[in-house]
């Protein structure tokens, strides 16, 4: 790509805007963009699977789990459907790292599809706590659902709504909030033609209205002491620096919180706001011609005040007694672990809620949980998403598949063995890649067929 694909008016504002900075921002667009994967550090550490690695790796500097590849199709290696990594825009991995939440917190990422920073959430939160991650788009929330099964991530739940509608349930509920605000996305010109159509300076104005509109109702949901992290793919300052200048002023009980800037991030820039707020310079921006990747801006602030405190009502088990019996007896014939959450059936339909969930009621659910299997005409079928979750120590049978043999699975093929070991945990070097049912030396294929490669 060269600069003259880029919109005139755009050029002409960066130009303004970087000065003698300029030439060496538009010098990155005659350049290849760079490739990152994410390790799932919920499956297998950064180290393992360097070992295992099918393409030769290089660390990103700001984020601990983050690698550039370069010539590789990582997609389509059955390592990416049993869940081993995300792939990721390399500046992207930095936004999770800085929110940092930890095991145990309640913590909402209110703009979520595809999921990049929900699965790195999770991971940070190693699957424990309380992660809502919801999406407005009905179309774009089934992606984010499949990458949360396919991450093998347990404590999270997905939900389709709008801002307003979730502060209404949520309110004061939050330690901690992400908001990866939708923008003119100029940070990702390099990877995106259609943000280049898309892109107008009235565009740019509407996106910074939305961004407002989404920051109120994320202020209404965090709760006192609570830490919230805006972040956009773009350049301009309408939507990244006097967004924050807004929302400090609107807000006076938010401050903002210095973000640490190694490895080329740079600081936000105190006078591209209307007041020459110096506190901006706590913000980041990831620039594309000081460091290897896209741009982005990050901003962390924390709530003073004490704001109205969450009241609602958490969710509780309702599972009936029978239909409990029929569950245990299945399990514990095809798992040695035990599930944690709050078991919920929704219709046939059993979940295992993360700890600390509230009552959902009204809201558009599209996973409420892990998803763990459903009640079908006198036996119960465990869920691919349980199988992502578990590994194979916490199963009674496993099958370990080749390269080769885990394609031919996920086309879904029947395969042969020498056993007949009922429900199995089919694997591609010991990682789950879903379930199979195993009767006389036949293994019976339970990829679902939405998932299935051709
Ligand atoms: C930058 S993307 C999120 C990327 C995601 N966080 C990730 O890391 O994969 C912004 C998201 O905000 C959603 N969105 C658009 N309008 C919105 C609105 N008014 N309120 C909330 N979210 C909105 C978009 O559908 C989009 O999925």
């Amino acid at each position: 790509m060269t600069t003259c694909h880029l919109p005139k008016e755009f050029v002409t504002k960066m130009n303004a805007l970087l000065q003698d900075e300029a030439e060496r921002f538009f010098a990155t667009y005659n350049e290849e963009k760079v490739n990152g994967l994410r390790v799932n550090s919920l499956k297998v550490s950064p180290s393992t699977f360097l070992n295992i690695s099918p393409w030769e790796l290089e660390p990103i500097p700001f984020c601990p789990t983050g690698f550039y590849y370069y010539n590789a199709q990582p997609g389509k290696h059955p390592y990416h459907a049993a869940g081993l990594y995300y792939i990721q825009e390399p500046s992207a991995m930095f936004v999770a790292e800085v929110l940092s939440p930890s095991p145990g917190e309640r913590v909402l990422d209110l703009c979520a599809a595809p999921g990049g920073k929900t699965t790195q959430l999770a991971a940070l939160m190693n699957n424990e706590g309380f992660l809502l991650a919801n999406e407005i788009h009905p179309k774009r929330v089934k992606a984010l659902s499949e990458n949360i099964e396919r991450l093998g991530i347990t404590n999270a739940v997905v939900t389709n709504e709008t801002p307003e509608k979730l502060s209404e349930t949520f309110e004061g509920f939050f330690d901690k909030i992400l908001v990866d605000a939708p923008c003119s996305g100029e940070g990702m010109f390099r990877k995106d033609e259609e943000a280049i159509q898309f892109w107008s300076l009235e565009h740019v104005q509407k996106c910074a209205q939305t961004q407002r509109h989404i920051l109120s109702c994320a202020y209404q949901m965090l709760n006192e002491g609570g830490t919230l992290v805006y972040s956009t793919c773009t350049f301009s300052p309408e939507e990244n620096e006097q967004i924050i200048d807004w929302f400090l002023a609107t807000y006076d009980d938010m401050e903002l919180i210095p973000i640490d800037k190694q490895h080329g991030i740079q600081s936000g820039i105190a006078h591209w706001t209307n007041t020459h707020n110096e506190k901006i310079a706590h913000t980041a921006r990831l620039w594309p011609h000081h460091l290897q990747g896209e741009g982005h801006f990050v901003a962390k602030m924390r709530k003073r005040g004490s704001g109205n405190r969450w009241n609602g009502k958490m969710a509780a088990c309702n599972v009936p007694k029978a239909m409990w019996r029929d569950y245990e007896t299945f399990m514990n014939h095809i798992i040695q672990t035990t599930i944690k959450g709050t078991m919920y059936a929704f219709g046939t339909h059993l979940f295992a809620l993360p700890h600390s969930c509230p009552r959902l009621d009204g809201l558009k659910v599209v996973r409420p949980g892990l998803h763990i299997g459903e009640w079908k005409k006198n036996r119960f079928e465990p869920n691919h998403a349980l199988a992502m979750a578990l590994t194979k120590q916490q199963v009674q049978a496993y099958l370990s598949l080749t390269f080769e043999e885990s394609l031919r699975y996920m086309k879904g093929e029947t395969l042969q063995t020498n056993n007949d070991r009922g429900w199995i945990l089919v694997t591609i070097d010991g990682y789950p890649l879903g379930w199979g049912k195993e009767v006389k030396g036949v293994v019976k294929n339970f990829y679902p067929k939405g998932l299935r490669i051709k």
